[in-house]
């Protein structure tokens, strides 16, 4: 075990490449506490951010992965300081803002701004859009050179919408537009650090592809550092310089780009990447194997001890159901949290195995069969079984422990605003076991064509947050 501290020692030396990290996460820790009765006894916590430690380097893009309930939004509130860590500590362009007051955020909410997952919910509907992408100009009072008004259509025209729609309404936008002035909204104070919240997943897949490649020229343009939260690999793969790959609140995997989607190491992210459905029917046959992982994603509440996917995965021996394993870099730029990693060394040979019945591995199906029934990428693994996990129903499964239980409208409230303030107090959302699938997104029409050949592989979106427009016009009045 000291050997492998010392080891995640001097991985982290390595990693310092002389460029200042932009953002810097150490230990970041989330328990949402569980109480019960009238005086509100802590019976629990979700511990929905468990250890989290990363960098986003200036002009990188770090793409966040994982099913649903991983704890990605909670990671993404909690860097934008819209939720107030547990522990750990964030520190922006050098600076300590873990818990720095709102008073003292408040400059720095210019550098640092998110777009959110759902297009129609995020934005007031009975704001004008010249008023919605004005809004952080008020809030910091700030008044662009030549006014607001000809920095809002500058704005508009910037992420490829008429700036003489600055009087229209959201209700008169198609879904991929409302993204556009979402993202107009994000730019407008030009920040360093833009925080995007399943960007596009909410959106018809043409038009993901629309949005995706829009973020990627603004990020040219203007030089903006990303950080990417979504749970489809396809639109991951394409915009991200590093992958940070989540399981059950903690980071498994961490890499680039070629490296992770060439050789991964964590038998998770294996078996994500084996459920990917191939575009290309004439190389769909050299897939060699799917892996479909047995069982749901366990609860946050009580997460399994020693590695979190021992009681899923095929390599599980005594010491995964014991010993955490350090994130710890075994090849260069490539971090794994494993005790027996995929290519590479294994880092406790000749361990038992684990006798439980923890996992399937699917042969390599006919193309003909695997076709249709692909599933959205995250989810397949939380397929119970085989012959589940062929209905895309099953595949949307949920953990058992609330994931999609629909957040406190207000959260969404304040960054739409340009400004916004933490979260006083968190509900407890995972208490109650939610056995039903909520339902997805609505479709917008698509009117755009794609340009991202592999974000058009599959069609995964994600039931939309709750509207959030009323929610804003309610913080603000
Ligand atoms: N305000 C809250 N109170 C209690 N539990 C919460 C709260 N917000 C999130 N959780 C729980 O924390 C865990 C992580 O949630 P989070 O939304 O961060 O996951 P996610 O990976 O972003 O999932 P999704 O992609 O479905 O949004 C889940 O179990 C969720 O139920």
């Amino acid at each position: 075990m000291t050997d492998l501290k010392n080891k995640a020692a001097a991985a982290s030396a390595e990693q310092a490449d002389g460029s200042e990290p932009l953002l810097k996460v150490n230990g970041l820790v989330k328990h949402f506490p569980i109480t019960k009765g009238v005086l509100k006894r802590k019976v629990g916590a979700v511990q929905a951010v468990d250890g989290l430690s990363f960098d986003v380097r200036p002009g990188e893009t770090l793409g966040v992965v994982g099913e649903s309930g991983c704890g990605k939004s909670t990671m993404g509130r909690l860097v934008t300081r819209l939720l107030e860590p547990t522990g750990g500590t964030i520190e922006f362009q050098g600076k300590d803002i873990t818990h720095m007051s709102a008073g003292r955020l408040r400059p720095m909410r210019r550098d640092i701004q998110m777009i959110f997952q759902d297009p129609y919910g995020s934005l007031n509907p009975r704001h004008t859009v010249g008023g919605i992408v004005g809004t952080p100009f008020r809030l910091q009072g700030v008044t662009p050179e030549g006014g607001v008004k000809a920095e809002v259509q500058r704005l508009l025209e910037l992420v490829g919408l008429n700036p003489e729609h600055y009087n229209r309404y959201p209700h008169e936008f198609s879904g991929g537009q409302r993204q556009r002035i979402g993202i107009a909204r994000a730019l407008a104070l030009k920040p360093k650090l833009v925080v995007a919240d399943e960007p596009v997943s909410a959106l018809d897949v043409s038009i993901q592809a629309q949005v995706v490649n829009l973020l990627d020229d603004l990020q040219d343009e203007l030089g903006l550092t990303y950080l990417i939260i979504a749970h489809d690999l396809s639109v991951i793969r394409h915009v991200s310089d590093r992958i940070a790959v989540m399981y059950l609140g903690k980071i498994v995997e961490l890499a680039d780009r070629g490296s992770l989607y060439e050789a991964p190491m964590h038998p998770y992210t294996k078996a994500l990447m084996s459920a990917v459905p191939v575009p290309d029917p004439r190389r769909r046959g050299a897939k060699s194997e799917r892996i479909l992982l047995k069982g749901d994603v366990p609860s946050p509440i009580s997460p399994p001890t020693g590695c979190r996917f021992h009681t899923r995965c095929w390599k599980a021996t005594q010491i995964c159901k014991t010993t955490e394993p350090p994130l710890i870099q075994l090849k260069t730029g490539h971090q794994v949290a494993c005790h027996h990693p995929e290519n590479g060394e294994d880092q406790a040979p000749g361990d038992a195995p684990l006798e439980a019945d923890v996992i399937t591995v699917a042969p390599a199906r006919t193309p003909e069969a695997a076709e249709p029934e692909a599933p959205a990428v995250p989810e397949a693994p939380e397929a119970p079984e085989v012959a589940e996990a062929v209905e895309p129903e099953a595949a949307a499964g949920k953990a058992p422990e609330a994931a999609e239980a629909p957040e406190p409208a207000a959260a969404e409230a304040p960054e739409a605003a340009g400004a916004p303030e933490p979260e006083p107090e968190e509900s407890p959302k995972a208490a109650e076991p939610v056995t039903e699938e909520s339902p997805k997104a609505a479709e917008p029409a698509s009117e755009e064509s794609p340009k991202v050949a592999d974000a058009g592989t599959e069609e995964s979106p994600k039931a939309a947050e709750p509207a959030t427009g009323d929610a804003e016009g309610k913080a603000k009045e």
